[in-house]
């Protein structure tokens, strides 16, 4: 059986890979509180230690990092916005690590403290923003330790481009590593989208499957009721088709089944959820409509196919009629009993004379 898409795929935008998002959130989160908690400690314990030996501008910047840090910390705990929380932390601890190479620290050994910053900018906050903070630190280095004399220390020149260099292979290499993790990271999350997507589509008509009802759809209904509760399920099944298949070949029998699915997604709202049960059996869910609205919009969408012509290839002219069981689903649990009595009624809808709609 060919692939032969012919809707709108509206309903895919249902589907999402949240738990793929979810896990490199995690790996941001532990890399960026990781090193704010370190170094809440370390500066913590500097300043108690070496405040007389410190200037004061070194003291007053770890004092304000210190708080800084800590602020963002609740701010994350509240908002859950990393990518601000880190923004603000790596843009600080950029400030702070300026002052410390500006004054130069203890014994003159700041430059040793600024090794890790460009691996914890890189995979907390991408690569674009970890390039921009990384760079800015190295030129602020440059400036400092190569550019005219405004009151910073002075190092050596072996320790100055020692570090340097070291920091330049630092900065380049995480910039590597973290372009590449990104671009593995985002065409997995694209393969496991389209996998998803795939397992919930219906092959010949592009629409949805039960799978997407049964595995997808309730939960979301669940997790979001007073976007869909109460919901009403139209099961509609086309009328004398094995006939229709006998008499003009199953490959005309897969044309109206396309033909038919574009009449759901003509007739009615593209809120309404359509899906192919199997066979030439469809459910149409409708969201936040009760069963007496539910019949009104069956009964038009029955008369719609009723009047749609479909023609063969030696051009003869082919009506189809459908019958339609309904019923309304108040609670996500009762799902299952609702389609039972939506089946029933399409049951009685058959016995009736086909084409047409009995609700339950
Ligand atoms: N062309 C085609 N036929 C299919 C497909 N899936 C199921 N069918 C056919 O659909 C027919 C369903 O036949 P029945 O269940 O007897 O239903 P019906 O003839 O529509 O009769 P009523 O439902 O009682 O009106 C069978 O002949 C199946 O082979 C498909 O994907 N393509």
């Amino acid at each position: 059986m060919t692939k032969k898409n012919v809707n709108k795929p509206n309903w895919l935008s249902l589907i999402n890979i949240d738990s793929v998002y979810s896990s490199d959130m995690q790996r941001k989160a532990f890399s960026l509180f990781t090193m704010i908690g370190i170094s809440i400690v370390v500066i913590a314990v500097l300043v108690f230690l070496n405040y007389k030996v410190y200037s004061p501008i070194l003291t007053a910047s770890l004092i304000i990092v210190n708080i800084t840090n800590i602020s963002c910390s609740i701010y994350f705990i509240r908002t859950g916005n990393l990518q601000v929380v880190a923004l603000i932390s790596m843009s600080i601890v950029c400030m702070m690590f300026v002052a410390l190479v500006y004054t130069g620290g203890k014994d003159n050994t700041a430059l040793y403290w600024l090794m890790f910053y460009p691996v914890v900018t890189f995979a907390s906050l991408g690569v674009r923003l970890g390039a921009w903070l990384g760079f800015t630190l190295l030129f602020s280095c440059i400036v400092i330790l190569y550019g005219p004399d405004f009151g910073q220390v002075s190092y050596g020149d072996v320790e100055k481009t020692r570090f340097i260099a070291s920091f330049s292979m630092v900065f380049l290499f995480s910039f590597i590593g973290e372009y590449f993790r990104h671009k593995s990271h985002m065409a997995i999350a694209d393969i496991t989208l389209e996998q998803k997507q795939d397992a919930y589509t219906d092959p010949l008509t592009g629409i949805a499957n039960r799978r997407f009802i049964t595995s997808h759809f309730l939960k979301l209904a669940q997790t979001r009721p007073e976007q869909y509760l109460p919901f009403s399920i139209l099961l509609i099944d086309l009328d004398n088709f094995k006939s229709l298949n006998d008499t003009h070949g199953h490959d005309f029998g897969d044309t109206v089944l396309i033909e038919f699915t574009k009449l759901l997604e003509s007739q009615f709202l593209a809120t309404a959820l359509k899906a192919r049960y199997g066979g030439e059996e469809f459910v149409v869910i409708l969201p936040q409509v009760t069963v007496a609205t539910a019949t009104v919009i069956a009964n038009k969408f029955r008369e719609a196919v009723a009047g749609h012509v479909i023609f063969t290839d030696d051009k003869q002219r082919i009506s189809i009629t459908c019958s339609i069981g309904i019923s309304q689903v108040n609670k996500v649990t009762d799902y299952d009993d609702s389609l039972k009595q939506a089946d029933e009624a399409l049951y009685s809808a058959k016995a009736a004379g086909r084409n047409s709609v009995v609700s339950n």
